[in-house]
């Protein structure tokens, strides 16, 4: 062994998660260390949230331009992409919010970062590519996540992608084949569609994002079909390489049997935890049939010993905002460990940035049934976005809103939504849940007028009514205001 260490606070992974432990660590002992396998930069902004959302960024740009006509406004001509610069800005603008979290990774001293594949050979000794041998008091586990494809997939070689490849195109292609219809897939799906590539999406099982309403499950497969060739419950036949193509042999709906060609294959079905390569073997942590440690939500410990567990690496919410938050706690707790405390956690929010948006907040409906479904224990408020006023002026009047709350308390429990805006309407709502506020209370907020959150008011009034809390909703409510 060429070096040895010894530490108070071993961190394993510098994404979002790792750097938040680290700062919080710090708060407690000088003594920590940071452990990087691969490239500094989070995840979120090299490959992650932000170039997804600066390539939604100019799909919308294309959307927007295509669709003027309702307006009676035409603008000259065809709408023309230019792919390169399309991707010169994605990665620009990235690079950006990377060289932000580098810098932050420049200040924090070079004793206090090592770089290397770390593994568990005792839980309380990490061996760094069977270099350096780490004694750490406390470890945390921040590893993040990677994708995951069927092994079949792997048979296309360079023609099988993920969200990274897609990231560091120079230009963009002609088609691609988008398997899933999870966040990513939709997300991605739908840009590339709009950037004018030939796009299929192949679902399985039904879904559509994080949805679990089977009303509105069934309103987004709808939207999303009127604008993209999507099957959320695909039937793939046969896929198979053909020089520089992908060959895709499938049925439809109707059971006709289709085949397509397409220059790439993006596997967007699922991410697993970064635990399987880290020796939890050798620690005594009790894993989950994910082969996860068992852990503890609220302080991050694994089990009983000195572990930690914090953003995607533990595989509860894979969120930027929930990494931030668990790497925080977890780094607090490794700190003052044995003495930890529970930390805050937020009111669940979800949300998918396709068009129309789609958002889960608090309880989904599926939890809902489980929790409270036996003993019809909760009510469903609902409004559609086809005739609420605002979005209709915009033009984006499609979706619908439903609102859950619980019978006899009134308390709003949770929402699902795909409509316009939803990023926002999802915030207001999370809010109020996480404040525990009452559907009655929520009502005596104000409402601006004409704006979309007046179709919130209108879905709560529904749900008050429902719970026996309120008076029957009024059609087309007139002291709401035209078109609330
Ligand atoms: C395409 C895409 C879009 C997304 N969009 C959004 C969004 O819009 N909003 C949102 O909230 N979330 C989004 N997410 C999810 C979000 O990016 C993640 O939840 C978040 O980045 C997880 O942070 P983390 O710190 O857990 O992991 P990471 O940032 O991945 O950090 C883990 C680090 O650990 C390192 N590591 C792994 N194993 C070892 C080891 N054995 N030794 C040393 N180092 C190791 C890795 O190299 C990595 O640097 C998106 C994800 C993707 C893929
Ligand atoms: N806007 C955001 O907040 C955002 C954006 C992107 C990613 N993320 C995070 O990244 C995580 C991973 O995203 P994801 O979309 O890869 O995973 P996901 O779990 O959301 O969706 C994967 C989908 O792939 C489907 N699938 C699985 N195997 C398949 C197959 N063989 N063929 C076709 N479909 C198949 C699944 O049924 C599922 O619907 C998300 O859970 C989310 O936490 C968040």
């Amino acid at each position: 062994m060429s070096n040895e260490l010894s530490v108070d606070v071993a961190i394993i992974g510098s994404g979002t998660a790792g750097l938040g432990a680290y700062r919080a660590a710090k708060a407690h002992t000088d003594s920590v260390v940071l452990i990087e396998s691969g490239a500094y930069g989070t995840t979120c902004a090299r490959v992650g949230c932000m170039p997804s959302k600066l390539l939604i960024a100019a799909a919308e740009a294309v959307h927007h331009a295509k669709h003027t006509d309702q307006f009676g406004v035409y603008t000259q001509g065809p709408v023309e992409i230019n792919g390169q610069e399309v991707m010169a800005r994605v990665k620009r603008e990235r690079d950006r919010f990377v060289g932000f979290v580098l810098e932050s990774v420049e200040a924090i001293p070079d004793t206090d970062k090592l770089k290397g594949h770390a593994q568990f050979i005792d839980k309380q000794t990490l061996l760094v590519d069977d270099q350096t041998k780490i004694s750490a008091k406390r470890i945390v586990i921040a590893t993040g996540s990677r994708p995951t494809y069927p092994a079949s997939f792997a048979k296309l070689g360079e023609r099988l992608i993920i969200n990274d490849d897609l990231f560091a195109w120079d230009d963009l292609p002609s088609s691609v084949a988008v398997f899933g219809t999870g966040v990513i897939g939709l997300e991605l799906g739908q840009a590339l569609h709009r950037l004018g590539l030939t796009v299929r999406v192949f679902g399985l099982g039904g879904a559509i994002g994080p949805l679990t309403d089977p009303e509105l499950l069934s309103q987004a497969n709808q939207l999303m079909a009127e604008e993209l060739a999507i099957d959320a419950d695909a039937r793939v036949t046969n896929m198979e390489r053909s020089n520089d193509q992908v060959v895709i042999s499938f049925k439809d709906a109707q059971g006709h049997d289709h085949t397509e060609c397409f220059d790439y294959v993006l596997a967007a079905t699922g991410r697993r935890p970064n635990v399987d390569h880290i020796g939890l073997e050798n620690t005594g942590v009790k894993l989950n049939e994910q082969g996860v440690p068992v852990f503890d939500r609220f302080t991050l410990q694994c089990g009983d010993q000195p572990i930690f567990i914090a953003g995607d690496a533990n595989n509860d919410i894979p969120l930027l905002h929930e990494a931030a938050d668990e790497g925080r706690i977890a780094g607090d707790n490794a700190g003052r460990y044995p003495d930890i405390r529970a930390g805050q956690r937020r009111a669940s929010i979800g949300v998918v940035f396709s068009d129309p948006q789609i958002a889960v907040v608090g309880k989904s409906f599926h939890q809902l049934q489980q929790s409270h479904g036996q003993c019809g224990c909760f009510a469903t408020g609902k409004v559609s976005f086809a005739d609420q006023g605002r979005s209709r002026v915009m033009g984006l009047n499609k979706g619908s809103l439903h609102v859950y709350g619980e019978n006899g308390t009134g308390i709003l429990l949770g929402a699902e939504m795909i409509g316009p805006r939803a990023e926002h309407l999802a915030h207001l709502l999370a809010w109020a849940i996480q404040q525990r506020l009452t559907v009655a209370q929520i009502l005596e907020m104000p409402f601006y007028h004409p704006v979309i959150e007046e179709g919130v008011r209108t879905a709560l009034r529904d749900l008050n009514s429902k719970l026996h809390l309120g008076p029957a909703m009024i059609e087309h409510c007139l002291d709401c205001g035209p078109g609330a």
